[in-house]
């Protein structure tokens, strides 16, 4: 594949690298031989006869068409294609926020205050914007991010996992949610309802997400990290409906208040994303 030219809605590019893969999908970089720019391409197989890939494909591609006009925070699609054999998205091309976390991590260096702040505040209008039409994204964690313009400092969602397409038993849901379950909110494990649109659960859990997700920019690791294997995690999560996760001290009081507010245990305790972006940690810049 490398290498090599294709055409989507009769536009040429040329594929210049894999750089990433989800389940059912293979992520290209690639050059578009019109504009000159970079872009990521994502491909997705579609199994003869069986219809899920295509459904898949479909349901994501009129999501991300969907929310392109409602929500800026979303990955801007540049072009799309489908035949009987696969779908193809072109995108804006960026690198993921776990990149940029895992490169912190080896140089031993911590995020500044600012650039903290840059991002979380980008992260919580992306999902303010979801939740204003009705959407729980469900699956927020630093994958879900991309980095894109000068110096990748504006951040942009890849992967919608929207609230309709949650399975009603969140057992299946936890399984999909690749890998870890350190984003997950306790809610989440115990509840067997699912989490829809109407669930007032659902957001908050995007909530519990957001505040993981500052955890981990703040002091540099998650607050489930060491705890052992998934299981273990799991059955932690399960077991956190009195208590609340410790929140090590920070100088930063509004950094800190709004972190444990967004991890608190009771779903109905925190905030909404509303609160959040009226929370001094976002009205008063850094
Ligand atoms: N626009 C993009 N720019 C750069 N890398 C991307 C982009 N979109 C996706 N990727 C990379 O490809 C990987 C897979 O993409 P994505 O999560 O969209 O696939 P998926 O099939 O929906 O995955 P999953 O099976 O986890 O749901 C991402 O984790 C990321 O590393």
């Amino acid at each position: 594949m490398i290498g090599k030219r294709i055409f989507v809605s009769d536009i040429p590019y040329t594929i210049e690298g894999k750089i990433g893969h989800g389940l059912h999908s293979i992520v290209y970089g690639a050059r578009d031989l019109y504009s000159g720019e970079y872009v990521a391409i994502k491909i997705i197989s579609f199994t003869p006869g069986s219809a899920s890939n295509q459904q898949l494909f479909q349901k994501e591609l009129d999501m991300l068409l969907y929310l392109q006009e409602l929500n800026p925070y979303v990955i801007r699609v540049f072009n799309y294609d489908y035949n009987e054999r696969y779908g193809v998205i072109v995108m804006e091309y960026g690198k993921t926020l776990r990149d940029t976390f895992i490169s912190y991590v080896i140089s031993g260096k911590r995020m500044s205050p600012s650039l903290i702040h840059s991002f979380w505040s980008q992260m919580v209008q992306a999902i303010y914007y979801m939740h204003q039409i009705g959407i729980v994204h469900a699956d927020c964690k630093p994958e879900n991010f991309i980095q894109v313009g000068p110096g990748g400092t504006n951040l942009r969602l890849i992967d919608m996992g929207i609230s309709f397409q949650l399975p009603a038993n969140m057992t299946s849901r936890l399984q999909t949610a690749a890998g870890t379950p350190d984003y997950v909110s306790p809610e989440m494990v115990n509840t067997r309802v699912g989490l829809g649109a109407q669930s007032k659960y659902g957001y908050k859990s995007d909530i519990w997400a957001l505040g993981i997700i500052l955890f981990e920019m703040t002091f540099g690791f998650r607050p489930l990290q060491n705890l052992g294997g998934n299981r273990t995690k799991l059955t932690f999560l399960a077991r956190l409906t009195k208590r609340d996760i410790v929140v090590p001290n920070h100088p930063d009081r509004d950094l800190y208040d709004i972190i444990r507010w967004c991890l608190r245990s009771n779903p109905r305790r925190r905030p909404t994303i509303e609160q959040i972006l009226n929370h001094p940690y976002l009205t008063q810049k850094r």
